[in-house]
C-alpha cells in the first residue's frame, strides 16, 4: 500500500488537506487525517465529517478515530467508511489532552487494555487493515510490549508507536530506543514517532527495525523536513531546491485558496514561529507577525525573513 518510510503524522488542527498535499510533493508518502472523534461522527458533528474529506491527490490517507470504546469506534468507521473509502483504518490511543481522555478516550485507552484490544477485533470486523497509535507506557518496555502485543493477537495490522508516556505529552525527550526495541520486537509492525527533526533521526528508527517514521513537529519547525529526509536518505522527491521561506509562501497560498485565510494566518504563523525559534531577534518579529491580519501582508513579512 504504501511505497517510501516518510510518513505525516496525524496532527489535529494542522494536517489539513493543503499541508497534506504539500507534503506529499515534497517526499512524504502517506498522510493521516487529524484526528476525528467517532461520537462526533455519530451524532452528525460537521466539523467531524469535514475534517474526513481528503483532497484529490492525496492517497493514500489513513483516517485516525477517537472514542472511548469499541462499539462507538465501530459506529464512526461505518460512517467514515460511508463518506469516503478508504482502505485502512487508525484508532487513537494516544492523545494525552485532559478533553479527550476524561471521556475515556485516546491515551486513556491504554489503561483499559481488554477494551483496546476489543476495539481492535470489533475495527477488525469491517475487513480492512487497522491500525492503532499508541505510546509508550510509564512503566517501561515490558508493560508497553504486552500492550502493543495484545493489540497485534486481537488483530492490529500495524502500530505507531509515540516515545512518550502520555503524562510527559510533548515534553521532554522520546524514548526513541524503546520504540526501537519495540520494532525488534515486532519486526515490520512497528512505526517510529518522537523527535524526528533531521534524517538522521528518521535513519535511527528505519535502521532500528522501523518501516516507517511519523513527521510532526520537524515540519513545523522546518516546512522543508520531507524533502531533506528525501534528499538526504535518497528517496524520491520532485520538489524543486527552494527556501524555506518559498517553501512557506507556497503552502500559505495553498492554504488561502483551500482552506480560506483564517486557516491560513493560524498555520503560518505557527510554522514560522518554530521556525524563527533560536533565530537573533525572534520574540520582537514574532510578536510583530502575530498583529497581522491578511495574508498579503503576512505574504511580505514571511518574504523578508531569514529562516
Ligand atoms: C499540535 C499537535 C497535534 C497532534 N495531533 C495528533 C493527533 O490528532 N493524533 C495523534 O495520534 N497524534 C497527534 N499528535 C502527536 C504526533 O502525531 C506525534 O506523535 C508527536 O508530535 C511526536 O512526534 P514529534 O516529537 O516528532 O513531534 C499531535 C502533536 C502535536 C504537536
Amino acid at each position: 500500500m504504501v511505497d517510501g518510510p516518510l510518513w505525516l503524522a496525524p496532527m489535529a488542527g494542522i494536517t489539513t488537506p493543503s499541508v497534506r498535499l504539500f507534503q506529499r510533493r515534497l517526499g512524504v508518502s502517506l498522510v493521516h487525517t487529524e484526528m476525528v472523534s467517532a461520537f462526533g461522527l455519530m451524532y452528525g458533528g460537521r466539523k467531524s465529517a469535514e475534517i474526513l474529506v481528503p483532497a484529490e491527490g492525496e492517497e493514500p490517507i489513513v483516517p485516525q478515530l477517537f472514542g472511548p470504546h469499541g462499539d462507538c469506534l465501530l459506529a464512526g468507521a461505518r460512517i467514515a467508511l460511508e463518506a469516503y473509502p478508504f482502505k485502512v483504518l487508525e484508532v487513537n490511543m494516544a492523545c494525552p489532552m485532559p478533553k479527550v481522555t476524561k471521556k475515556g478516550a485516546g491515551a486513556a485507552m491504554m489503561d483499559r487494555p481488554l477494551e483496546a484490544f476489543r476495539a481492535v477485533r470489533l475495527l477488525k470486523g469491517l475487513g480492512l487493515p487497522v491500525w492503532v497509535k499508541c505510546r509508550v507506557m510509564p512503566g517501561g518496555f515490558a508493560d508497553t510490549a504486552r500492550f502493543c502485543g495484545g493489540l497485534l493477537d486481537a488483530g492490529a495490522d500495524l502500530l505507531m508507536v509515540h516515545g512518550r508516556t502520555a503524562s510527559q505529552r510533548y515534553e521532554g525527550k522520546a524514548d526513541v530506543e524503546q520504540v526501537i526495541g519495540l520494532a525488534r520486537s515486532f519486526p515490520g509492525l512497528v512505526v517510529g514517532s518522537g523527535d524526528v527533526f533531521s534524517a538522521s533521526d528518521v535513519l535511527r528508527y528505519l535502521e532500528g527495525g522501523c518501516p516507517a517514521v511519523l513527521l510532526a513537529r520537524g515540519f513545523l519547525r522546518d516546512p522543508l523536513l520531507a524533502w531533506r529526509c528525501s534528499t538526504e536518505l535518497g528517496l524520491n522527491s520532485s520538489y524543486p531546491a527552494v527556501s524555506p521561506v518559498e517553501a512557506l509562501v507556497e503552502l500559505g497560498d495553498m492554504l488561502f485558496v483551500r482552506e480560506g485565510e483564517r486557516t491560513c494566518l493560524l498555520l503560518v504563523k505557527r510554522m514560522a514561529a518554530s521556525a524563527l525559534r533560536g533565530h537573533p531577534g525572534d520574540a520582537e518579529r514574532r510578536n510583530r507577525m502575530m498583529g497581522i491580519k491578511s495574508w498579503i501582508e503576512l505574504k511580505g513579512f514571511i518574504a523578508g525573513l531569514e529562516i
